[in-house]
């Protein structure tokens, strides 16, 4: 499925592209759970009706997602059911988290790419850092990616620059066996350079081209399912540039797997890491292990995460008190004579 507009689908198949519309089934079925609606990435069956027109039947179990809003995956257990989640990508098999060298006079952000690490595991996909623009800081390279390493561990970290082509390769081998990926990355990181790059030619407008083209332009068709002439794809939507921090709790645990690992043997089980007795995690701070940095960034993140869930809860709460407010209602309606 390369776009999704109401209705109606702009589906791949083995000759083409074709615009297909929902069978009626599957309109239902998206009426009360938008998570049942197709998105980009999704595999559908089709009929090819007399008339030669297509129609998408049903989406085919999704491998991954990146899904907005309303309740995690896991929280209810699986995605379809969900009546309030939306999801942005589905069947992405690596996450490139591309965080640029040099942001302006900044070096790569550690903390972003944790935060996009978390992100990225809580979608089921696999994820890989890209630190772009791998040019930029000359001989400080190897010392930067010793840092993100830190922040990243066990993830596959590459240098890439799309100017000298240095690092392209290897992330083209990712996408062997056509997988399909997205790029998080923060505006300017290089995401579209790199889709190009990837692609061989100009198929995303980067900020340079946006730059000397002035505002208002509308002639590009913006391709939200960009397939690579060596295999694979690069989604690119709206919606995944946007993506932002949702319930991912289960993505910290996992980016500081070496925190909670060390939390493991803290004296307290309930150990807050703060002026406890026994606490491992304040020990190996004391001893260098864990740097300062990234026990701030967990913190950091852990209330983010908190405040999400407290967030989704009271909506949670709110809808439920709704929808019984409705059956309550049409009770009474048939209670009446
Ligand atoms: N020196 C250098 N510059 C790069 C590299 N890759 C991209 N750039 C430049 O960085 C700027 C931003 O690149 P884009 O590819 O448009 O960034 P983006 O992540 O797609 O940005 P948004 O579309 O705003 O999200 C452009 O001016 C690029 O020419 C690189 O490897 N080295
Ligand atoms: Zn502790």
């Amino acid at each position: 499925m390369a776009r999704v507009d109401r209705g109606a689908a702009d589906v791949i198949t083995s000759d083409g592209h074709h615009l297909a519309q929902y069978a009626a089934p599957l309109r239902r079925a998206t009426v009360d759970d938008p998570v049942a609606l197709p998105c980009v990435g999704d595999w559908a069956a089709l009929t090819r009706l007399p008339e030669g027109r297509y129609e998408l039947d049903a989406i085919l179990p999704r491998r991954t997602a990146f899904v907005r809003g309303g309740v995690g995956r896991d929280s209810r257990g699986g995605l379809s059911g969900d009546s309030r989640g939306q999801v942005l990508a589905a069947n992405v098999d690596v996450v490139f988290v591309a965080e640029p060298a040099l942001h302006g006079s900044d070096f790569a952000d550690l903390g972003r790419v944790e935060r996009l690490l978390a992100l990225a595991w809580e979608s089921g996909a696999r994820p890989v850092v890209l630190i772009t623009k791998s040019d930029l800081v000359g001989e400080h390279l190897a010392g930067l990616l010793d840092d993100v390493a830190a922040a990243a561990p066990g993830v596959d970290l590459h240098a890439v620059c799309s100017v000298t082509g240095e690092g392209v390769e290897v992330v083209r081998n990712h996408l062997g066996g056509s997988r399909t990926a997205v790029i998080l990355g923060a505006s300017g990181a290089g995401k579209s350079t790199l889709v190009n790059a990837l692609a061989g030619e100009e198929v995303m407008e980067t900020q340079q081209v946006r730059a000397s083209d002035g505002r208002g332009r509308h002639t590009t068709v913006h391709r939200e399912l960009i397939p690579l002439s060596g295999g694979g794809l690069v989604i690119d939507t709206p919606g995944i540039r946007r993506v932002g921090l949702y319930e991912m709790s289960r993505g910290v645990d996992l980016v500081f797997a070496d925190i909670e690992e060390l939390a493991e043997e803290c004296r307290f089980s309930d150990c807050a890491h703060e002026s406890e007795p026994g606490c491992a995690v304040l020990e190996a701070l004391e001893s260098g292990e864990l740097p300062e940095r990234r026990l701030e960034s967990w913190r950091k993140l852990q209330r983010e995460a908190a405040w999400m869930a407290r967030r989704t809860d009271a909506r949670l709460q709110s809808e439920e008190t709704r929808k019984w407010k409705v059956i309550h209602k049409s009770m009474r309606g048939r209670g009446r004579p």
